[in-house]
């Protein structure tokens, strides 16, 4: 195909679909056979002037190191990112399988196409989100993927489409030796249980999340419907649903509060589209069925495997990391000589092969933790036996629903976020600890007094 560059012209065909912290994505709406039914993904660049601590520009001395062995991310003459598009097909694709992830292909924009498009969609940005970023000017291309909330070839008369996203966060409890045995509490919460405490205290989020990432991914259909229902009442930034890829529930471009009687009112509205159950049972309906496509897709068991890479858990693969940059480990020098102890002191004396591998280990996984999945359902009508999607059959309306699943966010995570994790994994555990402490106090001083005023 003869390379296309998207010009100031094109920019009106281009609109707001969502954004993360650092990418702004807009659905085509436009007829060139090339861009329909793709997005495309922008880099956004911070206010503050600071650059993200994703960074840009290219592999670092050190990163060259980790990836190294992986010969397609180093055989280029890329920019960063051409790195990250070339990441998620040489290394995360064939952990989760090609049907699951579109690495997509990049295509390149003029700035004045860059400017346009900023101007065109600020009204729609939520305004926390313009004031921490605007779109990266300097960027010479940008990401082009499936638009996976529609089907390919969708056209309006094959019917509605509707497509959930989930960000299903870590689904495993870590057992690393290395984990101090102040920090025991890892073996038994999850990090999504203890860090809400945190974000609760910072006003990141108005209420505690119902949701467990242990029940979305116990390969239990009765757990799984449990984690949905959570998610459904608490969405935060873990769920939101579109139909047509428009969004009918759960917050854009951030955190929703807690389901109200008036939005899942509307919800069950908008359902109507898709869902043929009576007023009032269709937000159950919908939510059984997407529970049931967790369940027998089996996608989440191929993501939790990518996320027990991590198998040492921060508490290890930060020594392995001050190996790999040659620095005196920060954390072995906080802990007093006698209390250094020999597991850590080991991990200092493996070779370098060792220490590279944990590291890019942990930072596949990192991807795992953080990516979201999209499953997008269509009616079926009538029997079509050479459909190329997964069918489900969903016996409480008797329909037939055509899915697919498929993964987003697969970013790569930089090297030197390393320390952030091992801080801000300090203060969670440390948080929460606390937190039970406190709670475990003032629960003893109820007791105490009420069987003293029993007593009495
Ligand atoms: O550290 P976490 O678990 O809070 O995850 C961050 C996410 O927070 P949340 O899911 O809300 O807790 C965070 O999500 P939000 O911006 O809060 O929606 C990002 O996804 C961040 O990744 P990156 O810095 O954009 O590459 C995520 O950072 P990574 O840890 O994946 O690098
Ligand atoms: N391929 C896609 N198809 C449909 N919708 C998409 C696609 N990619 C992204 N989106 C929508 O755009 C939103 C933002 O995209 P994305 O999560 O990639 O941004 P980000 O800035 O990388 O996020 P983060 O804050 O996690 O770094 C998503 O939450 C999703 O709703
Ligand atoms: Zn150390």
């Amino acid at each position: 195909m003869e390379e296309v560059i998207l010009e100031q012209i094109d920019a009106a065909d281009w609109v707001y679909r969502g954004e993360g912290a650092a990418n702004l994505v807009l659905a085509y709406t436009g007829s060139h056979p090339a861009f329909i039914g793709k997005v495309i993904r922008i880099q956004k660049a911070p206010r503050n002037g600071k650059r993200r601590v994703n960074g840009n520009g290219q592999f670092t001395a050190h990163e060259q190191l980790v990836w190294g062995e992986i010969t397609e991310l180093m055989s280029s003459s890329s920019t960063r990112e051409n790195l990250e598009q070339l990441y998620v097909k040489h290394v995360i694709c064939p952990f989760l399988g090609p049907k699951h992830v579109d690495a997509g292909m990049r295509v390149r924009v003029t700035k004045e196409f860059l400017e346009s498009v900023e101007k065109n969609v600020i009204c729609k940005r939520p305004a926390w989100r313009v004031d921490a970023a605007q779109v990266d000017t300097y960027c010479d291309s940008v990401l082009l993927i499936s638009d996976h909330s529609l089907f390919p070839n969708g056209t309006l008369k094959s019917g509605a489409c509707i497509s959930v996203e989930i960000k299903p966060k870590c689904g495993f409890l870590p057992s690393s030796r290395f984990i101090a045995e102040g920090n025991a509490i890892k073996r038994c919460v999850t990090r999504f249980e203890m860090h809400q405490a945190l974000k609760l205290h910072q006003k990141e989020i108005s209420e505690l999340s119902r949701y467990n990432p242990l029940d979305l991914f116990s390969n239990s259909r009765d757990r799984i419907c449990k984690a949905i229902k959570a998610l459904y009442a608490t969405p935060q930034n873990n769920f939101r649903v579109f139909l047509n890829g428009s969004l009918i529930f759960g917050g854009l471009s951030g955190s929703a509060g807690s389901t109200s009687f008036v939005t899942s009112e509307a919800f069950e509205d908008a359902l109507k589209a898709v869902i043929q159950a009576d007023n009032g049972l269709r937000a159950m309906s919908f939510i059984q069925l997407v529970a049931d496509a967790v369940y027998t897709s089996g996608v989440l068991n191929h993501l939790l495997e990518v996320q027990k890479l991590d198998t040492l858990d921060i508490e290890g693969a930060i020594h392995a990391y001050y190996n790999i940059i040659s620095q005196p480990c920060m954390v072995c020098r906080e802990l007093n000589e006698n209390k250094v102890s020999d597991c850590f002191t080991s991990l200092h004396s493996i070779p370098l092969d060792e220490s590279l591998k944990i590291v890019k280990d942990f930072l596949i996984a990192a991807t795992a933790k953080d990516c979201s999945l999209i499953l997008c359902f269509r009616p079926r009508e009538g029997e079509d036996a050479g459909s190329l999607y997964n069918n489900i059959h969903f016996e409480s309306t008797k329909q037939s629903f055509d899915y697919k699943a498929c993964f987003i966010d697969l970013d790569l995570k930089p090297l030197n976020k390393m320390e952030y994790y091992y801080e801000l994994d300090k203060r969670i555990v440390c948080f929460y600890t606390q937190m039970m402490k406190m709670e475990d106090g003032a629960d003893k001083a109820f007791r105490r007094n009420n069987y003293g005023s029993i007593l009495r």
